[in-house]
């Protein structure tokens, strides 16, 4: 099997790899980006769902180098971030080479060198290998989807969809419809659905926060100056004065702040796009509890109701698929695939290996990775070169 020998490898072609070629580029560092797919940035262009905008302002979204144009609205529609995408990798000519899956990746002691291996997807599963001195982990926190183990899940009759495969709710239109899982992927389908007449149950086990993307925004920008408790304060101030004691309808504020737990546990606050209104409404059904088991069409739930669906939306989140590829994880990932050191040095593994995008921090924290992870490249391939001078 044919060698390919380069400085820097890079794993996936979303706004993370892109990032980190832009800012090799910079650099004039050698690279090549592996992207399993046959476009870029592949989760915006194909698995999200129809009517997903960017929930976080342009300042807060943007890659190294390339700031929003003054002109864009403060929130992008998917299609302007896409535009943005495309702008992005002519501008820097990323060429990343697709349908190129990544299934093995494992540290070479005797080479010093990181040894990566493709499926061709295209190539009739020809198999191709790469040697790089470095290697970044771009695949995504949201590279696999999470469905639970629920108890009789597979002898549900009707029809089980993840949010990563939803579309949009036109084929829904009378059908009772489960939505399990209220971040903002639950939220938002919750309500693409009830715009196209299914009837909707959404359910909502735990306390969540609601805030709407103008209090996001503030807190975002009060975040610069202020410490989170201080923002968290304001966060809660206006929440309550926008939505009240949402309590009745079975959504109940943590304790802790919205930022707070953002910081520590990584779950975002729900954005609300409408969804509140029509909860308030009865146009959907919150159903506060879990799912204990499945029987055909029928779900029953830990408080013991009872309910036949057509169909279950899982909108229960993703997981990183890392570890199924990368031999050595250790070097840089925990056992669930996810930085094994604590931010802001949660980039860097041993051995020449990094992870970009995997810090729950959305595109900002894409960008910041990129930029670090850019930069310790250089330095560690500048003292390479001096030291074989
Ligand atoms: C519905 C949704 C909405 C979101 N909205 C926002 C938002 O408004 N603002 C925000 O900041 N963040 C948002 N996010 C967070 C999102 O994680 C980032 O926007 C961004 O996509 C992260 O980029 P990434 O490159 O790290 O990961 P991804 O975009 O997931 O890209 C990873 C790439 O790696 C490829 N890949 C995976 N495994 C392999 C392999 N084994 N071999 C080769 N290639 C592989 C994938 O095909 C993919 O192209 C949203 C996420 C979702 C799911
Ligand atoms: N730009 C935008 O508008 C959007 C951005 N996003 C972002 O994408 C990322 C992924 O979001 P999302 O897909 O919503 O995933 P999340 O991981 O944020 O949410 C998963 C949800 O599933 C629930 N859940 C998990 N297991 C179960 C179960 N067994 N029974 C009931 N509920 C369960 C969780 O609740 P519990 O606490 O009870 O476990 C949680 O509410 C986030 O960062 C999000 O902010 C997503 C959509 C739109
Ligand atoms: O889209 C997401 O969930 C993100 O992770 C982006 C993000 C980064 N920091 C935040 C704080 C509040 C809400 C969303 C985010």
């Amino acid at each position: 099997m044919e060698e390919i020998i380069t400085d820097v490898v890079i794993i996936g072609a979303g706004p993370s790899g892109l990032a980190i070629s832009a800012c090799l580029t910079q650099y004039s560092i050698p690279h090549m980006i592996l992207e399993k797919d046959d476009c870029n940035a592949s989760l915006w262009r194909k698995y999200t769902y129809d009517r997903v905008n960017l929930h976080l302002a342009k300042e807060f979204c943007s890659l190294p180098l390339i700031p929003h144009s003054p002109s864009s609205p403060t929130f992008l529609t998917k299609t302007e971030f896409l535009d943005y995408i495309d702008n992005y990798v002519k501008h820097f000519n990323i060429s990343p080479h697709y349908c190129r899956l990544v299934d093995f990746a494992k540290y070479d002691e005797t080479e010093g060198k990181w040894r990566i291996e493709t499926t061709n997807t295209k190539g009739g599963g020809r198999r191709e290998v790469y040697l790089a001195t470095c290697v970044v982990v771009a695949t995504g926190e949201n590279s696999e989807e999470y469905i639970p183990e629920l108890c009789g899940l597979d002898s549900f009759e009707g029809e089980i969809v993840h949010s990563k495969n939803y579309k949009c709710g036109s084929k829904y239109k009378g059908k009772e419809v489960l939505v399990v899982g209220c971040g903002n992927s639950g939220m938002e389908i919750a309500y693409d659905l009830n715009e196209f007449k299914a009837q909707v149950s959404i359910v909502i086990r735990n306390p969540v926060h609601v805030l709407t993307k103008e209090m996001v925004h503030q807190g975002m920008s009060m975040l610069k100056r202020f410490p989170i408790p201080k923002v968290d304060k304001v966060m809660a101030f206006r929440s309550n004065l926008e939505y009240g004691d949402l309590s009745i309808y079975g959504i109940h504020r943590p304790d802790e702040g919205p930022f707070y737990l953002k910081q520590v546990t990584g779950r975002s606050p729900v954005i609300d796009v409408g969804t509140i209104r029509r909860i308030r409404d009865g146009e959907i059904k919150v159903i506060s509890s879990g799912v204990k088991r499945i029987e055909k069409r029928k779900v029953i739930f830990e408080s013991d109701l009872e309910k036949d669906f057509d169909v279950i939306v899982f909108a229960t989140g993703f997981k990183s698929a890392a570890n199924k590829w990368l031999k050595d994880h250790e070097y840089v990932l925990n056992e669930k695939g996810m930085p094994k050191n604590e931010v802001p040095r949660h980039w860097k593994g041993e051995k020449g290996i990094y992870c970009a995008g995997l810090s729950r921090r959305g595109l900002f924290g894409v960008s910041m990775d990129a930029k670090a992870i850019a930069d310790d490249i250089n330095g560690t391939i500048k003292l390479t070169a001096q030291a074989s001078l």
